[in-house]
């Protein structure tokens, strides 16, 4: 059955006012307007104020269903949750939850009162009836579990002793709590009672707002099988889960007056909150323009939501507010998440297992069918003898076997079968809990290390604060202003550190508990695979005829083919979780060479002021880091693995339509403005989609104080563009796609370096487009670095490697160019400082002044290629694909930009210009400067060609390359493939 789409259904309940606001005077400032409008009246703008009498001071909301003091628990129900009982059923999952803040009225709307029961029990009540009804052709089973999350800690409501539970992701991508108690049950009262029970476990605590407040969220989970009965052998077997949740108070601490220990709780309960909220904010965007990421794994909460707001689950939200005007902020922010909320989709299918043994019952009964044929056959037969008087019907029918010895052996088959039932299933349990363990394992590993960084974060800025205290104590004072401090004058701990080393401590303790687990596990599993195994040696023996051979011969392969699957899940899920993990090394690679630079930087700078003399080798060495730097070329790797573990998210870069025969005019008309015709080259790394979730927090601490990649230019990117040669190309997104690329611009300096398409700003299409077509042309992007070369060259500035650039010379009073203050124009060519100033000069009538030849012959070579004349240009020979290269390394495939752009001296006079040996190649378009003394060779030698004896140089090409016959002795040539 396909899935569908399915809105969110938001309802909201205004309770009546309570003794307490009543008392206080509180005016209501929350009217129900018709059945599905809310008028929220702002309690602080005087209607007097002749500043405001054109403001309005009412703010109106529109919801699915709006209640208010006079409704019912019944009429509620009615309304939002009767319409889910059907679906349950059926198999289809179902959530209700009621959010607001402490006081609002959740508890009362979900659990009620003996006298006012709420939407538990009606629901359960129903979902009974319903049953009942159906019992005469179907088979039903209901279990329930109730748990809490009290500050990020699962508990079972059922069995408090049972200690914290794990949330797992099972093999089939749901989640489970593992160890949670599943009570079986057979009505709604002893539900009820159930629930009563466990509820008084429930942490509540009196807060400022509630005496009765409840601290935690309290999720109550039915879970409905229902199977067919009699003869529908192919029946599945229906599984519908309906969560009810009764959310903790969404208020801000600083309303409810908190603190100490229910300040902390409120920490957490925000905490789990925020990440719904932020949940909620990103799938309702999602439908829209901006493409969002959704991040459920921030809480516990949002976890254990996660089919309910995105993925398979028909959802209900209430939200409740008080109309009391001492509440006006609370109910603000209540009706604006709310609102939010109406926006979100989700996709709700049916569950269906299919039972894996059913072949076993098939066999079953086309034996016994089997055996009863021959034995009306042999009835029969035995009837016409002995009507026609032949003899030997007596002893014909001694040859048909006797039905009891028949039926004997059919038992006994039966209980040999039921047996390796029993085993094969026992031991699939067992390795699925393995994989589910394992997937655990990994994921508690992904979190250690979330947390990790996070911490990680911190302990670079506090070194970062340390250092800017040391070299700018008359700072202190604006130091102390940008954050507390602690005792010896070290920068307070965040709330957010402390948590994550608590979590961290947590987490090592869940990895010993699993892999002491997962070890009992792997022996239960040897022994009952060598009991299985003793058992398939003993069957043969009792096999009696060929059709039971033929059941247990299906049997198991039909076993074998589950453990295949098993198996596979086991290694995709293994796959999946090893990338992530792989993810976050890269981030951790990439934070520790951020702090290796640091230091570098430092110490350059140590060296430069006390004027030490540096050996010949180190100044080398750190040339060529600079150069590395420069080039910028780690930075499009990281880019490019995000696209590309975004496009393996999205299936854009597997998933590719079959081509029409016929492009349209409107794709012809498209291609016109596009460097179509190329092809796109990939690094052949494959991660993990879901990569972005185990980023540590946005809001780490040195991610705040330092999100720029200070030392790492922009620099070029050789792309080749493949063309869908069929579909139909967005020009926007493909355009979005060639700025974001091709452009060091494309992701503002300053910003963290996107890690995923969508950060890049890619749409799926883009990605798609990029990733197939036959046809290829050469777009070779200019670098960065030879545009703020050209730039320079105008305005006739020193410019120095990139990251003598990037690291400020105390002596130079000069600001060096910084990709901070790089202007962020992405259109070629860009108006320049020189061009800007040669425009002045123009305008005020004055001439340029006279540059050399060698200046303007620069200046000219330096300008950015046309694509136009890329399309006309030669074909150049075709790169190889990057899906079809893999294991090959991406890093040949980016021209190193110190390849690819000359390194500009001015000496003191502006109109000596040295440039050193570099070429550039493009389709149509070569140009070569003069070879420099004392060059570092930066390409390998096969790619640079080599000198020989007499000192001329070969180019690697061969003659009659495009390029060699266009002249240049030194011209790059292209990438080996
Ligand atoms: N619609 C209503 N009609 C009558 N009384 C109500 C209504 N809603 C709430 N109340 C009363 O208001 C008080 C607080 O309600 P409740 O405990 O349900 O709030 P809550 O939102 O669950 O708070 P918390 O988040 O702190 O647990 C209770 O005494 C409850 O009986």
């Amino acid at each position: 059955m396909e899935p569908k789409d399915q809105q969110l259904t938001v309802a909201l309940r205004i309770r009546p006012l309570n003794d307490t606001e009543l008392e206080e005077g509180a005016a209501v400032i929350a009217h129900k307007v018709g059945d599905q409008m809310v008028v929220l009246m702002d309690p602080s703008e005087d209607p007097e104020d002749p500043l405001r009498t054109h403001r309005s001071r009412e703010k109106t909301f529109i919801f699915d269903v709006v209640f208010d003091q006079h409704a019912s628990q019944e009429d509620v129900y009615l309304a939002t949750t009767q319409q889910l009982v059907e679906g349950v059923l059926s198999g289809y999952n179902a959530t209700v939850f009621a959010y607001g803040p402490s006081g609002a009225g959740k508890t009362h709307t979900m659990l009620g009162m003996d006298t006012e029961p709420g939407i538990y029990l009606q629901m359960l009540s129903d979902l009974f009836q319903a049953i009942e009804e159906t019992r005469d052709n179907t088979d039903c089973s209901v279990s329930m579990s109730y748990l809490e999350i009290y500050n990020e800690v699962i508990r079972d409501l059922l069995s408090p002793s049972s200690g914290f539970l794990d949330l797992r992701e099972d093999s089939r991508g749901s989640i489970q709590i593992a160890g949670i108690t599943e009570v079986s049950t057979s009505n709604a009262q002893e539900i009820m009672q159930l629930l009563t029970k466990g509820n008084r476990q429930r942490t509540q605590e009196p807060t400022a707002t509630n005496k009765t407040s409840s601290r935690s969220h309290a999720v109550l989970q039915v879970t409905v099988r229902r199977r067919g009965r009699g003869a529908h052998l192919a029946e599945e077997v229906r599984v519908g889960r309906l969560f009810m949740v009764d959310l903790a108070g969404s208020e801000r601490a600083s309303q409810t007056q908190n603190q100490g220990k229910r300040m902390k709780e409120g920490a957490h309960i925000n905490r789990s909150l925020l990440a719904l909220g932020n949940c909620i904010n990103a799938l309702s965007e999602k439908g829209g323009s901006r493409a969002q990421y959704v991040n459920f794994r921030d809480s516990k909460l949002t976890r254990l939501l996660k089919d309910a707001l995105g993925g398979n689950s028909r959802t209900v939200m209430i939200a409740h507010i008080s109309p009391a005007s001492t509440h006006f902020e609370e109910s603000r922010t209540t009706l604006l998440y709310a609102y939010r909320a109406k926006n979100i989709k989700t996709r709700v299918k049916r569950n269906l297992l299919s039972m894996s043994y059913h072949i076993a019952q098939y066999m079953d009964v086309i034996s016994d069918l089997r055996g009863q044929i021959q034995r009306l056959k042999a009835k029969v037969e035995r009837q016409e003898r002995e009507r026609r008087g032949e003899p030997g019907g007596r002893d014909a029918q001694a040859t048909i076997p006797a039905p009891d010895a028949e039926e004997d052996s059919r038992l006994k088959m039966n209980r040999i079968r039921a047996q390796l039932i029993g085993a094969f299933k026992e031991q699939l349990e067992m390795r699925r809990s393995l994989v589910e363990l394992e997937n655990t394992n990994i994921e508690l590993h992904v979190d250690t290390s979330r947390h990790l960084l996070t911490i990680a974060d911190w302990e670079q800025e506090k070194t970062h604060h340390v250092t800017r205290r040391a070299r700018t104590p008359e700072k202190d004072e604006e130091v102390l202003e940008a954050g507390p401090e602690g005792d010896e004058g070290q920068p307070a701990e965040p709330h957010e550190v402390a948590l994550a080393r608590e979590e961290v401590n947590m987490l090592l303790a869940e990895q010993r508990k699993t892999a002491a687990l997962k070890a009992g596990l792997e022996q239960r599993l040897a022994s009952a695979k060598k009991k299985a195994s003793q058992m398939e040696e003993l069957l043969p023996a009792q096999v009696t005829s060929e059709d039971q051979r033929e059941a247990l011969r299906l049997l198991c392969r039909a076993h074998e083919l589950e453990v295949e699957n098993a198996e596979l899940q086991a290694h995709r899920l293994r796959g999946r979780s090893l990338l992530r993990q792989k993810d976050f090394l890269i981030q951790r690679c990439q934070q520790h060479r951020l702090l290796c630079e640091r230091v570098i930087r430092e110490q350059r700078r140590l060296i430069q002021d006390s004027g030490l003399v540096v050996p010949e080798a180190l100044e080398q060495q750190y040339r060529l880091f600079s150069r590395e730097l420069g080039a910028g070329t780690l930075n499009r790797l990281l880019l490019l693995h995000a696209v590309m573990a975004s496009s393996l998210h999205d299936g854009s870069a597997l998933n590719i339509s079959p081509p029409s025969e016929e492009p349209s005019r409107d794709q012809l008309d498209d291609r016109e403005d596009l460097p179509w015709g190329a092809q796109f080259e990939l690094p052949p790394t494959l991660l993990d989609p879901d990569s972005d979730s185990y980023r540590s927090s946005k809001a780490t601490p040195l991610k705040k104080l330092d999100k720029k990649d200070s030392l790492l230019p922009h620099s070029s990117l050789h792309i080749l563009l493949s063309p869908p040669a069929h579909e139909k190309p967005s020009s926007q997104s493909m355009k979005t796609l060639v700025s974001k690329l091709c452009s060091p611009a494309g992701w503002e300096p300053g910003t963290p370096t996107p890690r995923t398409a969508a950060e890049a700003g890619l749409s799926a299409q883009a990605l798609k487009e990029m990733a197939v077509g036959t046809k290829s042309i050469a777009l070779i992007a200019a670098t960065r670095r030879s545009r703020a070369q050209d730039r320079e060259g105008g305005s006739g500035r020193s410019s120095l490697h990139p990251a003598e650039e990037a690291a400020p010379d105390p002596k130079d009073p000069k600001p060096s160019v910084t990709p901070e203050t790089t202007p962020t124009d992405r259109k070629w060519p860009r108006a320049s400082p020189g061009r800007a100033r040669s425009a002045e000069r123009k305008a005020r009538g004055k001439p340029s002044p006279p540059l050399t030849r060698s200046v303007q012959l620069a200046t000219e070579k330096l300008q950015p290629p046309s694509t136009d004349h890329i399309a006309e240009s030669q074909p150049l020979p075709a790169l190889p694909q990057l899906s079809k290269s893999p294991g090959k390394s991406f890093l040949p495939a980016v021209p190193s930009a110190s390849k690819m752009k000359p390194s500009l001296r001015f000496h003191a006079d502006e109109s000596t210009l040295h440039v050193p040996e570099v070429s550039f190649t493009f389709p149509s378009a070569t140009w070569q400067s003069s070879p420099g003394p004392s060059r570092a060779p930066l390409l390998p030698r096969d790619i640079r060609g080599s000198m020989d004896s007499g000192g001329r140089h070969h180019s690697p090409l061969p003659p009659s390359h495009p390029c060699k016959r266009q002249g240049g002795s030194a011209k790059r040539p292209r990438r080996p493939k």
